[in-house]
């Protein structure tokens, strides 16, 4: 930009836009790079080719890239030892976290530590670390895309259309951008900053309980001024959310629809009327998501850590852009605020300091005007009397609404000229911004402002069942949740820039400007409008003209003549210690116009640094060159002069060798001679004794075949007799052979004739056998019916037996009665007799004479003889029956005897039978035989 012909804000914007179509997006002016953001992917500007190329490579020498800012801040920081940052700046998606990327990337590349196995490195942490930051802290707004709202069915979540608080973009899918892939990436990224499984879940747990919350609608409740869930819907949301962050269903639903007011003297429970509940519900969704995603940094910062040992740092800032949307609040408040520090940083470093270090230097200069933002950042942070101040001084005043604290901004700042108050509106506020105006609408201010979690809402999740939510909420002691009622969300923001420019202070700063080309996020859209509105407020066209008229770098005398004074060296041969005339007398020789000389430090130009560099590099180049050339002549006269020693020992070695081999031939050769000799001699004589044998053998052979044929006539002769007297035999063996034939066939015919003769006989034999077999069947009828018979007489005479006992038993029992009736009466005829004889007894003197019954005793005697003649017909009953007894028993012998006789006759004809049976078979079988 700064060798433009025409520098002027048309000529900015046409080398801008002509670059762009080019897709040329980076550009410098002086220092700073300009970014504008493409819109789409440009690989090839970011590969690890890329990288290589700018390694080391001098600022200016290759086309503009964030990765020469990022090699020039890591060169200084090394070289120099000091501490750089760069600060990356611009609205909202103009590439701002893209560049920061590309900064960390380059910078881990360039400090990049082998990792050691199964671990990562740090710079490998903080970049992979980026997806849960993005994931988490990122979201869509007007002006940017980038974000990333998780969907799991696990949550009970459904379309983010169905959630309010995601569906007032109407925007759920981004081209090109892989949901899924983005998740598991974020997965990844929590794994890889040791967030575990168990905390994951939590996480998304929370997530999608912020979701299910702002779900939640109220209706009015049968309270006057209260609330209660609408519907179904509503109560589903409320028991989810419940559910998911762990918590009791009512306790949530009292937190969201009651407030507890404490005073000195009760304790009083207030209804909240709907619109108040969905406020409360904002405010829980809100601190619980906050709270998350400060756990998330906390656990990312732990998990990175910071090496110990290091003593300079490279910060790279990547700040929200500065913001005027149709309504602003707290937020764009504090987001333009921050800008307007960074800002001031940025006017310190390249304006103010700058031109204050020129006149401190009493070099000529003309100075350059430059718009101060100083007296917009008194108007907001003074103490006291700013915006801050003021805002907090509202809050802490119960009675104060947003409309006491605009009136109190009016007041104020009625004169002030970056302060107004738009004509129309009661309570909103419009501050002129180094980068434009913006109405603020103080709506909200106050309640933002305070930094403090409604004691319900920290109740309930404090007292939830997960242990990572309520590691998110910790019990507060007693004491200090009552005392610390208001804390200012201002004021620690106020304190937390500062200390962020305290650092950036002590450290050397590189400024990357992003610009955003258009407002439809499209590629290849210019607008020329936007792109200038931009750049005015970036400072960008101030810079351009500081870095034209004045003198960008610097560097003391010793510092100078340290690092240039290689470009010639006579100048330092002299004498002379004046490091002022050493350093002119430098900077005419190389032929420098425009520097200027200060008290202690030279001042450069735009661009003469880089031309010093570059020549000082030449010089350095050529330097090495002759280094190098030297030492490799001396490298390689070192290895000829050891190659020629290495050469003249192998060829001794070689021919020693080649000695030791002749010599070891002739000694070859020789003793082969010897053995050839050896070996003729051992031929003819093997050659001579086998001829000595081989006619001693024929000799030998001959005379054998002589004995043989002697020996053979003899045989043929004792032969000749043998086979005669054979043949003489066999003549007279056959004609007996013959005699005997005729014997024998005249035998057989006789005995063939005795033959058919027995046969005839046999046969008549078999007939009778047939007659034999008749009788024998009427036998075995007849042994059958004996049989038969011999069973009824066993069958009768067991019934008799039978009926025999049974009648012995009844004359046994009836005789028994008998003798039983005998013994009776005569055991009646004694007692008789003895009353007989005591009656006898007991009669008088009188009756010493006997006077005897007759009559009685006659009828006693009848009585007895009757008896006796019953006792004597029983006595032959029982012979009777005795004889009779006696009889059977004999009867049943003979037939016994008569069954035994027939059984032994049938046994007689059995063995008749089987005798007949065997003639038969017998026969038969002769039969065959003669048949055969
Ligand atoms: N160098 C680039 N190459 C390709 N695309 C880019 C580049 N820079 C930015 N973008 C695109 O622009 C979008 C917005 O960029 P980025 O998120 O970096 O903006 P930002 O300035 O950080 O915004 P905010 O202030 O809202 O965080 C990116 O999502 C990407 O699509």
């Amino acid at each position: 930009m700064t060798k433009l012909a025409y520098l002027h804000e048309p000529g900015v914007l046409d080398n801008l836009r002509s670059r762009y179509d080019i897709n040329e997006i980076y550009t410098y002016t002086g220092n700073i790079l300009i970014a504008v953001n493409p819109f789409c992917r440009l690989p090839h500007l970011y590969d690890s080719h890329m990288m290589a190329q700018y390694k080391g490579a001098a600022f200016g020498e290759l086309s503009p890239h964030p990765f020469a800012v990022a090699d020039a801040a890591y060169r200084l920081m090394i070289n120099d030892k000091v501490s750089q940052s760069i600060l990356v700046s611009g609205e909202s998606g103009a590439g701002k976290t893209e560049s920061t990327k590309l900064l960390m990337r380059y910078l881990a590349y360039m400090g990049g530590r082998a990792a050691v196995e199964g671990s990562r490195t740090v710079e490998q942490q903080v970049l992979e670390s980026n997806p849960v930051l993005e994931a988490f802290g990122n979201a869509k707004t007007v002006r940017n895309n980038n974000s990333r709202n998780l969907e799991i069915a696990k949550y009970k979540l459904g379309h983010p259309r169905t959630f309010h608080y995601l569906n007032q973009s109407n925007c759920y899918e981004l081209d090109g951008l892989d949901e899924s892939k983005e998740y598991f990436a974020t997965r990844k990224a929590m794994d890889v900053v040791g967030i575990n499984s168990d905390q994951q879940d939590a996480i998304f747990r929370v997530v999608a309980a912020v979701l299910h919350l702002g779900n939640i609608e109220f209706a009015k409740g049968k309270e006057m001024d209260s609330s209660t869930p609408k519907d179904e819907k509503s109560r589903f949301h409320l028991n989810t959310a419940a559910e998911l962050l762990m918590c009791d269903a009512k306790a949530l639903e009292d937190s969201l629809c009651k407030r507890i007011i404490v005073t000195r003297d009760e304790t009083i429970t207030k209804w909240l009327d709907p619109d108040s509940a969905a406020v409360s519900r904002d405010a829980l969704a809100k601190v619980v998501y906050s709270r998350l995603f400060d756990w998330l940094v906390d656990t990312i910062n732990t998990s990175i850590g910071q090496d110990p040992e290091s003593k300079y740092l490279i910060g790279v800032l990547d700040i929200y852009g500065f913001e005027s949307f149709k309504t602003n609040s707290f937020e764009q408040f504090c987001i333009n605020l921050t800008n307007e520090k960074l800002q001031q940083h940025f006017n310190q470093h390249v304006f103010k300091m700058e031109q204050e270090e020129y006149t401190k230097e009493e070099i000529n200069w003309s100075y350059i005007e430059f718009v101060d933002n100083q007296d917009i950042l008194d108007l907001i942070e003074k103490k006291p009397g700013g915006i801050i101040a003021l805002l907090d001084e509202a809050c802490m005043f119960p009675r104060s609404t947003h409309e006491t604290f605009a009136q109190k901004l009016y007041q104020t700042f009625k004169n002030h000229k970056r302060f107004t108050k738009p004509k129309l509106s009661r309570s909103d506020f419009t501050i002129c911004h180094y980068a434009g105006d913006v109405t603020y609408q103080t709506e909200l201010f106050l309640d933002k402002n305070k930094d403090y979690v409604v004691a319900e809402h920290q109740a309930l999740l404090s007292a939830s069942k997960c242990s990572f939510v309520t590691s998110l909420f910790p019990l507060l002691a007693e004491d200090s949740s009552k005392s610390s009622k208001f804390s200012s969300i201002g004021s620690r923001f106020k304190s937390q820039l500062q200390q962020l420019l305290e650092t950036l202070s002590s450290t050397e700063p590189h400024y990357i400007r992003c610009v955003k080309p258009n407002n439809l996020l499209k590629p290849s859209i210019f607008e020329s409008k936007n792109v200038l509105q931009q750049l005015r407020c970036g400072g960008v066209m101030e810079a351009i003209r500081i870095s034209c008229a004045g003198y960008p770098t610097r560097k003391t005398f010793d510092e100078f003549v340290d690092r240039f004074g290689l470009l010639a060296p006579e100048v330092l041969d002299g004498s002379s210690t004046d490091e002022v005339a050493v350093c002119k007398n430098l900077l005419e020789r190389v032929g420098l116009e425009g520097y200027q000389i200060g008290k202690t430090k030279v001042f450069l130009r735009a661009g003469q640094m880089a031309d010093l560099d570059a020549r000082r590099s030449e010089v350095l180049g050529k330097s090495a060159s002759i280094i190098q050339r030297k030492i490799r002549s001396y490298l390689s006269r070192r290895s000829f002069i050891s190659l020629r020693r290495s050469a003249i020992q192998i060829q001794a070695i070689c021919r020693g060798q080649l000695t030791r081999q002749i010599y070891e031939g002739l000694r070859r050769e020789a003793s082969s001679l010897k053995i050839q000799r050896n070996w003729h001699m051992h031929v003819a004589r093997t050659a001579y004794k086998k001829l000595c044998f081989s006619a001693v053998s024929i000799q030998t052979g001959m005379r054998g075949m002589a004995a043989r044929n002697v020996l053979r006539f003899r045989r043929q002769t004792k032969a000749a007799i043998i086979i005669q007297s054979q043949c003489r035999k066999f003549l007279a063996r056959n004609h007996f052979m013959n005699l005997k034939k005729a014997a024998i066939t005249t035998q057989c015919a006789w005995r063939g004739k005795v033959a058919r003769k027995e046969l005839k006989a046999l046969k008549m034999a078999a007939r009778e056998t047939g007659a034999l077999q008749a009788a024998k069947n009427k036998l075995e009828k007849q042994v059958e019916d004996l049989t038969l018979r011999l069973q009824l007489e066993k069958r009768i005479r067991a019934d008799l037996e039978h009926s025999k006992t049974q009648e012995n038993e009844k004359l046994h029992s009836a005789l028994q009665e008998m003798q039983n009736q005998f013994k009776e009466t005569k055991a009646m005829l004694e007692k008789e007799r003895e009353a007989a004889k005591r009656e006898a007894v007991k009669v008088p003197v009188i009756q010493e004479v006997p006077v005897i019954d007759h009559a009685m005793l006659e009828k006693l005697n009848g009585e007895n003889e009757k008896l006796k003649a019953l006792v004597s017909s029983l006595e032959k009953k029982i012979d009777e029956t005795e004889k009779k007894y006696e009889e059977s028993n004999k009867i049943s012998e003979e037939r016994l005897k008569q069954a035994l006789d027939a059984e032994s006759k049938i046994i007689h004809l059995k063995t008749v039978m089987q005798r007949c049976t065997y003639h038969y078979i017998y026969y038969n079988a002769y039969k065959c035989k003669l048949n055969s």
